[in-house]
Parts: structure tokens; sequence; C-alpha cells
């Protein structure tokens, strides 16, 4: 039998930089856009013991990772390893699924000590709107899975998430699959909140940095306002395989340990949500930003300038509740909401200037005005996340003109511009991971 569960990409529509800081919130936004993980077991002949994950993305080349995995002493939880059966150049790591199965299968064999976990074959299946589409696309029997032709490192993101999707769906699925309804289940507020933890616990731990984790919170809960947790809860996980790990990954997920290291993340769902008759959607600027970068050196502006940059950070939260506030009105309000979003902006250039940091570059800011100004069902938009070249978002009316309009728009402007700006086809969802029938998956990529 099959197991599937999905998970959405993300758009951090307001409060890139203020959501690292537990002081402040972020408006994030689950897509339609979603990577789906699909757990079998698989059959092993009577006597043979078999432990082996063999864990499949069939889109990619060369993208097949097969692991080992055994039960550690000391409680050191469930120890995976890569098996070197393929040849070396066709033997990449993974380390977010690598680091999500042993963060999955330490949390299950704590639940269920005296359980042996069976093999497993696991596939990742992407929406296409997490890759730009090469030229070059082969078609397959599924056009929602395209088969990408290239090597995963070769694909070019378009910044929606994969990692954060992926380490949630992968969790979810696993968990499925292995544990019983009355332990883990996405319909329970319990199993979620179980499955945000961990997934939090595995995508830190694979990124090697703590980020605000408002990604993995759109993958569990979709669209909500999130305050992040304290990043010291995650120093006190330790390393898999050291003493203790697993009962420490267990108490984490089910947040029974001490108070001191009780998750504090706050998701609020309540009122956010996009108007009726509009859309979110997203425009890829396939260009591509320096993240860690950016977030350093704003960072040191905040330190460096407490007093002022606090000022900026406060006026900006006003403006990011307001249009939270406005688009949840019930009413819609094409002026008031295009208001709210150049109010964020304003703060945003102020931000970028002041801390030396190309938040909403000229070229964006360009963008983001000609389509707001000439394209008439254009509510307003930003540059999401922590801005920069990578893409823009637009909130819209939900309608065939006014999407046309925009795609015409972007041909004369990158004909003009002598750039490469595209429409996605993800637009803003509010649902978030969610269990999916295993049988539809029967047959794709096999
Ligand atoms: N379809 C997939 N199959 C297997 N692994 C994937 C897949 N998509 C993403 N990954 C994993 O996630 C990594 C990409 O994560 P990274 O954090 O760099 O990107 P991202 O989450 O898409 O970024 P952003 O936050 O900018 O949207 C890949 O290197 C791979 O390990
Ligand atoms: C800058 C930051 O606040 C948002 C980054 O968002 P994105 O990866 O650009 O979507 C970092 C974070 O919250 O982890």
């Amino acid at each position: 039998m099959a197991t599937a569960v999905s998970a959405p990409g993300k758009v951090l529509l307001a409060g890139g930089y203020l959501v690292l800081d537990r002081a402040h919130t972020g408006l994030v936004f689950g897509l339609s856009a979603r990577i789906h993980v699909v757990v079998r077991d698989i059959d092993t002949s009577a006597g043979v013991e078999l432990s082996e994950m063999v864990v499949q993305s069939p889109q990619f080349r060369h993208a097949s990772w097969i692991y080992g995995y055994r039960l550690t002493e000391e409680l050191g939880g469930v120890h995976v390893t890569q098996l070197q059966r393929a040849p070396p150049a066709e033997h990449s790591r993974n380390p977010f699924v690598e680091t999500a199965l042993a963060y999955a299968l330490t949390y299950i064999s704590s639940v269920l000590p005296s359980t042996t976990i069976k093999p497993a074959s696991i596939t990742i299946l992407a929406d296409n709107d997490y890759y730009s589409q090469p030229a070059s696309t082969t078609t397959t029997t599924s056009s929602q899975f395209t088969d990408f032709g290239v090597r995963l490192q070769d694909a070019h993101k378009t910044g929606l998430g994969s990692s954060a999707a992926l380490v949630t769906a992968f969790t979810g699925a696993i968990l499925s699959h292995y544990l019983p309804a009355s332990h883990f289940s996405l319909a329970s507020a319990q199993g979620r909140a179980r499955l945000h933890n961990l997934a939090q616990a595995a995508h830190c731990a694979a990124q090697g940095k703590v980020g605000s984790g408002f990604d993995v919170a759109a993958a569990v809960y979709g669209t909500c306002v999130y305050r992040r947790f304290s990043p010291s809860l995650l120093s006190q996980v330790g390393e898999p395989g050291t003493p203790g790990f697993a009962t420490r990954v267990h108490a984490l997920v089910d947040d029974d340990g001490d108070a001191a290291q009780r998750w504090d993340a706050e998701v609020s769902k309540g009122g956010v949500t996009i108007p009726a008759g509009m859309a979110l959607v997203m425009c890829d600027v396939d260009c591509g930003s320096q993240t860690v970068g950016m977030v350093k050196d704003v960072l040191a502006w905040r330190k460096q300038d407490a007093a002022g940059s606090k000022a900026l950070w406060d006026e900006l939260q006003a403006c990011n509740d307001a249009l939270a506030a406005t688009l949840s009105a019930g009413t819609v309000d094409l002026e008031r909401l295009g208001a709210a979003f150049e109010a964020i902006r304003a703060r945003i250039r102020e931000m970028g200037k002041r801390s030396g940091v190309p938040i909403e570059p000229l070229e964006q800011t360009e963008l983001l005005d000609a389509l707001t100004q000439g394209v008439k069902g254009v509510a307003g938009g930003v540059v999401p996340g922590a801005g920069g070249y990578d893409a823009i978002v637009l909130l819209i009316k939900d309608d065939e003109e006014t999407l046309a309009e925009i795609e015409t728009f972007l041909i004369k402007w990158c004909a003009e511009k002598k750039s490469n700006v595209k429409l996605l086809g993800a637009k803003g969802e509010l649902e978030g991971a969610r269990e999916e029938d295993g049988a539809r998956y029967s047959g794709l990529f096999e």
C-alpha cells in the first residue's frame, strides 16, 4: 500500500528579515505548487532481511539515493548511511533527504521501540513551478510532474521553498506510513504540530543554519501569520547517533520536555486570506540573489543602528499588519490594497538604502511600478522574502483577461529591458500539508 503526503511551497508576502526576530511576524502564503512524497513497502522474500530505504526523484537524472539504517546504542536514534551502489558520478548526496530520513526514523523508533522498521521505496514528485523549465524538456505521462532531464543540482530553482516543502512532505509521508493514526494523523492539530516540530528540526539541521522557519511553517500549515521559535530550542537536540538523541527528538516533537524547551512558534491562520475574486501570483525574475549575504548585511545594520532600525521595523510591522487586515476585510477594495502595498514598499526601499542591501533594487521598482500602473487588474505587489532580483509577487484580479494582460506586458518588458521575467502558474493557496490518495501516483515514473 502507498502512503502519500504533499506540502506547499511558500511566498513571504510581508515580513522578510523582520520574521527572523521573535518581536515581529511574517505574513506567509502557501502556494498551489506542491511537493509530493509517496512511500511504498518493499516486498522482501521470506527469510531475507533487508534494511534499505530507496529514495528516488524521477524528474531528475541520477537522483536516487539508497540508505542503510540501523538502531544505535544508548538511545542515539536511527543511524542512516548512504550506500555506495552507483558509480561515483551518479552518487551525489542529498542532505535534506538524508537528514529528514534520519530524524523521522529516529522519532518512529522511539515511539515504537519494539517494532522493526520495514524497508520502503520513497518517491519525490515536485510540481513544475519549482524549477524553470529548460527548452529541452521532454514530455512524460503526466504534465503535472515534468521530466526535467537534468541533474537536480543543474536545475534552476524558482525560489518557492523546495527544500522546506520536500522535508515536510517527506517527514509527513514517513510518519503516516509507519505510525498508527492514533499517534500521528495530519487531520489532527496534534499531528500537524508534531510534523511541524520534526520538519523544523530536520530542515534546520540539513541547512546547517537556523532561519526563521517560515517556509516549513507554510509547508505544514499553509497561509498564516508566523512568529518564529526561539533558536535555542534546536541547539539542544545534538547530532544523530549521540547518546540520548532519540529521547531529545521525541521530547522535541511531542513538545513535552522541560519548560525551557517548549515550542514558542506562533501560527495564526485566523482571517488571513486572499480576497474573493483575487489571486496571488508570482513572476520569476530568473536572475538570483545571494540571500545569505543579504541577511548578514541587514542584520549588521540592525545591530549598528539599533534605535533607527527598530523604529523602521516597527513602522514596517504596522504596514504589514495593515495589509493582512485589508486582505481579510471581506470586501475587495483595489485602491486600499494598492496603498497597503505601496506603504510596505516605501519602507522596504528605506531599509535597503540604510542597510546597503538591494532588497527592492531599482529594476524591481520599475517592474512593480509599471505593472501596477499599467495593468488594470493588478492591485499591487512586492519583492517577497529576502527581496533582491529573484521574484516579485502580485495581487491581481483572478480573471483570464488580467492574466493575459500581464503576459503581454511581460513579453514587451523583456524585449525592451533584455530581461527574462516569467509569470509562474503557482498561485497563493490557503491549505498546508495534506494526505493524498496513494493510488493516484501509480504508473508515474516507474
Ligand atoms: N525534487 C526534489 N527531489 C529531491 N531533492 C530535492 C528536490 N527539490 C529540492 N530538493 C532538495 O532541496 C535542495 C534545495 O534546497 P534550497 O534550500 O537550496 O532551495 P529552496 O528551498 O528551493 O530555496 P528557497 O528558500 O530560495 O526557495 C536540493 O539541493 C535538494 O537537496
Ligand atoms: C530574509 C528571511 O526573513 C526571508 C527569506 O525568504 P526567501 O528565502 O527569500 O523567500 C530569512 C528567514 O526568514 O529565514
